[in-house]
Formats: structure tokens, sequence, C-alpha cells
């Protein structure tokens, strides 16, 4: 059996007296996407930067490709590319001379084959002589990964890779992804987009430091215990006014003309539900639990806590 690519157990990290990553345990497969999901400052960002080795953790122990992740952090760091959310190049030199810059910066040799495979690899190559600050997002995003992979890490920790990135190019940039997944490598990626959540083989989901769900997205949706109907009909505005607060009712989303309507009680949401279909002349009928619904929820348990 081969060992996991990370496997990490109880990983704490305070700043002052603030716990921002409080005893996560995470484990993630050789060439398997592990999605990392959770409201804006809820650790993320300081969980991926203990895994690489970047952040000496206050708690907690486990191993990253094999390493410890206190005593081997450099180690680690030589066998990871790490694409953080505001990467940066040199906008007013071309793409190859990016690449160059950075296989010098890292010692790779011979920097002229390094560059030219990696040119290919990522379809870059016919772009190769185009400044990096004429490039649009989705270009510069794979310029970035580009230069996150040039030395072949088996492993990718990818932060918020395709944030305002248009939804043909993030497409593409999770191709690529797939990819590099097929050939090998693990790739730990954080996301606040959906479709991309459903991209990956498993998730985790992060609130407030604490890991609070893991599994498939299947198995996310099913642990979250939800139940979901929708309401069609021209009176819509008036339901979602009527069903605010009603028994079972904890989530009211519009959906154009539809409004889903979510809750843990099924019995209670069911109720509360037909009535105020009755009432407004629109109709009821069971839907399935999405995992924007899912993550509404652990977003507003995390707050309640
Ligand atoms: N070096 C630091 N010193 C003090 N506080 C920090 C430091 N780095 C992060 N924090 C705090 O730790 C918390 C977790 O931040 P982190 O960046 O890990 O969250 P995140 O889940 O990546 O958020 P986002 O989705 O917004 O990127 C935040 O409250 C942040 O302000």
């Amino acid at each position: 059996m081969t060992l996991p690519a990370i496997s990490v157990t109880g990983l704490t990290k305070r700043f002052g007296d603030k716990t921002v990553v409080n005893r996560v345990t995470l484990s993630v497969e050789r060439g398997e996407i592990a999605g990392f999901l959770g409201p804006n400052g809820s650790g993320k960002t300081t969980t991926i930067r203990m895994i690489c080795g970047l952040l000496e953790p206050d708690g907690g122990e486990g191993r990253v490709l094999g390493h410890d992740i206190r005593s081997e952090r450099r180690a680690i760091n030589r066998k990871v590319g790490y694409m953080t959310q505001r990467f940066s190049f040199y906008e007013d030199l071309t793409i190859e001379e990016n690449l160059r810059f950075v296989a010098g910066l890292y010692g790779m040799v011979p920097v002229g084959r390094i560059v030219r495979d990696t040119l290919a690899d990522l379809g870059l190559t016919a772009r190769r002589g185009q400044l990096a600050g004429d490039l649009s997002g989705g270009w510069k995003q794979r310029l970035a990964l580009a230069a996150c992979i040039m030395h072949r890490p088996d492993l990718l920790l990818l932060d918020e890779p395709t944030a305002g990135v248009d939804p043909k190019a993030r497409r593409e940039f999770w191709d690529e992804i797939h990819r590099l997944a097929a050939d090998g490598m693990t790739v730990l990626v954080s996301t606040h987009y959906m479709d991309e959540a459903e991209r990956c083989h498993r998730i985790n989901y992060i609130s407030f430091g604490h890991l609070v769900a893991q599994g498939t997205v299947e198995e996310v949706v099913r642990d979250a215990g939800l139940t979901t109907l929708v309401l069609t009909g021209t009176n819509t505005p008036q339901a979602a006014r009527r069903l605010a607060g009603a028994p079972g009712v904890e989530q009211i989303a519009p959906f154009g003309n539809a409004l889903h309507v979510v809750g843990r009680d099924a019995a209670a949401l069911r109720a509360s539900v037909e009535r105020v279909a009755r009432e407004t002349g629109t109709r009821a009928a069971p839907a399935d639990t999405s995992l924007e619904d899912v993550f509404i929820k652990l977003m507003n348990d995390g707050t309640a806590a």
C-alpha cells in the first residue's frame, strides 16, 4: 500500500492568542485532487503553508510526501509546487523570459530544455514571446501554474488559483489539473467556487479553524442530512416572505423563478412548504440538495458555534 501524499493529525496554528487552525486532521492520497473549502479567514492558507513547510505548526504532527512536517521542512519544500493567491511575474518580460528567470532562480538545469518542455506541456509555446503584462487573466494563471510545476513537484498546492478568471479559462485550467493528477501529481486546491469543488475527487471543509466535513461531494451532501424542496409559480416572492422563520425552514434562496427551501427537519420543512404553497398558489416538489446549500449550512453552523 502506498503512503498518502499528505497525512497530518491535530495540526494547530496560533497567531497571538487566536487559534486559526485547530487540530486539523487531513489525509490526501497520491494522485488525488483534494478540494479545500471554507469561508474567508477560516484557515485554509495557513494550513497549506504548514503542509508545504513554510510555517511551523504549534501543535500536531504528520508527514508530507514521506517527510516529517517539523524536522524535514526543507525536503518537503523542494518536492512541492505552491501557487499563492497573488502570484506575481515581471510584466515587462515575456512568458519564456519569466520561466527562464524562475528556472535560474531555483538552479534548474538545463534551463533551455526545462523551459521548452514546460511551455509545451501547458500549451504556451505559441505564446512564449508575449509579454506577461499583456496576458488575459486565464493565461496569467496558466503561466503561474507553469512556474509552479517546472521543477516537477510531487505535490501541487493551489491557493484560490482561478479567482476572477472567466468560466472557459477556469475549465481549461481544471482540465490541466486533471491531466497533472492523472500523471501522478497530488493536488490540494482551495476554492470558493462550487463547480470547482465538484471537480475534486474529495473535498475538505474548514470552518473557523476546524475541519467540519470531509469526503466525496456525494458523501458531504449526504452527511449534511438536509432536505430540499423547490417552489415554482408566479407567487414565489410572496411565498419566500411567508416561509421566513417558519418551522423547519433554514434556508430560502430564489433561483430565477424557483425558490429553494432547505432544512434538517424534513417533516417540519414539508409541512411549512406545503402550507405556504397552498396559501400562495405555488407548487412544491422535492429536489436534490446542492453542495452550495450544504456549504451555507456549514457556514451558519460555524457562526452559531
Ligand atoms: N501571519 C499572520 N499573523 C496574524 N494573523 C494571521 C496571519 N496569517 C493569517 N492570519 C489570520 O488567520 C486567520 C486565517 O487566515 P487564512 O489566510 O489562513 O484563511 P483563509 O481560509 O485562507 O482565508 P481566505 O479564504 O480569505 O483566503 C485569519 O483571521 C487571518 O487574519
